[in-house]
């Protein structure tokens, strides 16, 4: 692993630009930042965001165009070798050597790498253990499962004790015992000294498991810190959500505009309506993280609130018929969508992103709601997710 006199930063990137000879713009225009020994790094962004073009720099398979990208303190312009034995490279797909059994792809590539003979089947016996692979080690590779190809490509990285990892989606594909092996570890190499470099568009695994994110778009850096202070900064304390129908003579923008005043709301927004019946099931961008209305506790405050505001449309029978509704095949999707309901009335999602406690906020919007002749259909509180932060970053259209 490491040596611990080794230099102060894994990673740096300088004013790093790239422009392909047949691209249209900088594919990665003027980017910084910088990696610590030890540290989980998630680099994450939209398709074409420049990403790859990134690491493929810091992995010397792409040459810069400008500016400057260290690995291990060597600069990988200048001296790609010795970069290359500072750094090891996880692709997203399975480039194991089939001819090999899982060991053999082991052990030739710590020689590749220089590592001498005992200390290479050492190595390889540890982390075959480590990776849950010993029982398979000496059998043919295409008996692998996916979980275990990727398993054995981390294994065989680790071989020559890189100080920079770079993987490339790591979990994609992977049932979720091989995803929580695989996060452990990653987090032990770290503690070790191993700087990791994660790219993923799986936001809220990227949360949990990384030190600090950068969110990149159109190859410059849009924001880079921890991802508790990226929720905490961006995205508010809560989120609200309603289901509405607004009344026939009003519109989705009218309804939206209202409810931004309410006061102690950051930002309204309408979103595309889940698919299926289940609109507060816990989904949505705040899935996972969320702590939600759905618990008996927050179900009863949800019912105070709305008592003491004078009521309105929603009762939680009612909610329950209006779920069900929203099952329906209708043409809800994109934010200028919506589910029909009764009388042929498009029901919205609208998303209240507060900075107090989201149920002091249910009684005056649904006085906005009641004024406006619309009907709550639904409720679901929740707390914003990494996912939000990157989508008020880079926003909702695909690329
Ligand atoms: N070989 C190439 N020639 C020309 N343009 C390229 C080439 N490779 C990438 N690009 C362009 O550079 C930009 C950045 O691409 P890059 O693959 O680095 O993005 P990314 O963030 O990794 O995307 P994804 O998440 O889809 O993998 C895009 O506009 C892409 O079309």
């Amino acid at each position: 692993m490491p040596s611990r006199d080794g230099p102060d930063l894994a990673v740096e990137v300088r004013d790093l630009v790239k422009r392909y000879p047949r691209g249209g713009g900088n594919a990665v225009d003027g980017l910084s930042f910088t990696v610590r020994p030890g540290e989980i790094f998630g680099l994450l962004g939209p398709n074409g965001a420049g990403k790859s073009t990134t690491v493929g720099i810091l992995t010397t398979r792409i040459r810069a165009t400008g500016g400057q990208a260290l690995v291990g303190g060597v600069d990988v312009g200048r001296d790609p070798v010795a970069a290359r034995a500072q750094l090891a490279v996880v692709p997203q797909h399975n480039n194991l050597d089939r001819a090999l059994t899982p060991r053999q792809n082991l052990v030739y590539h710590a020689a590749y790498h220089g590592v001498r003979r005992t200390e290479r089947e050492r190595r390889a016996a540890d982390l075959l253990d480590g990776f849950g692979l010993a029982d398979r080690a000496d059998r043919r590779i295409d008996v692998y499962s996916g979980g275990m190809a990727q398993r054995l490509m981390i294994a065989r990285a680790l071989m020559h004790e890189p100080a920079v990892l770079f993987l490339d989606e790591p979990t994609n594909a992977l049932d979720p015992q091989t995803r929580l092996l695989i996060w452990r570890r990653v987090r032990q190499m770290a503690r070790r000294g191993v700087c990791v470099v994660l790219t993923t568009h799986q936001m809220n695994e990227a949360a949990a498991v990384v030190d600090r994110v950068g969110i990149v778009d159109h190859g410059r850096l849009l924001t880079l810190d921890t991802p508790q202070n990226l929720v905490r900064g961006l995205a508010g304390e809560s989120i609200l959500d309603l289901t509405v129908t607004p009344a026939p003579s009003d519109t989705a923008e009218g309804l939206v505009a209202a409810l931004r005043q309410v006061d102690g709301v950051r930002k309204a927004e309408r979103l595309a309506l889940p698919a299926g019946p289940a609109v507060r099931a816990g989904g949505g961008a705040f899935a996972g993280l969320a702590g939600s209305a759905d618990g008996p506790a927050a179900r009863r405050a949800v019912l105070a609130a709305l008592a003491a505001g004078g009521g309105g449309p929603w009762a939680p029978g009612a909610a329950g018929g209006a779920r069900a509704g929203a099952a329906g095949t209708g043409p809800g999707g994109g934010p200028g969508g919506g589910l029909p309901a009764q009388g042929g009335r498009a029901r919205l999602r609208i998303r209240l992103h507060v900075a107090a406690a989201p149920a002091t906020l249910l009684a005056p919007a649904t006085a906005v709601l009641t004024g406006r002749s619309a009907e709550l259909n639904d409720v679901h509180i929740g707390t914003p997710s990494l996912e939000d932060v990157f989508v008020e970053l880079t926003g909702r259209e695909p690329r």
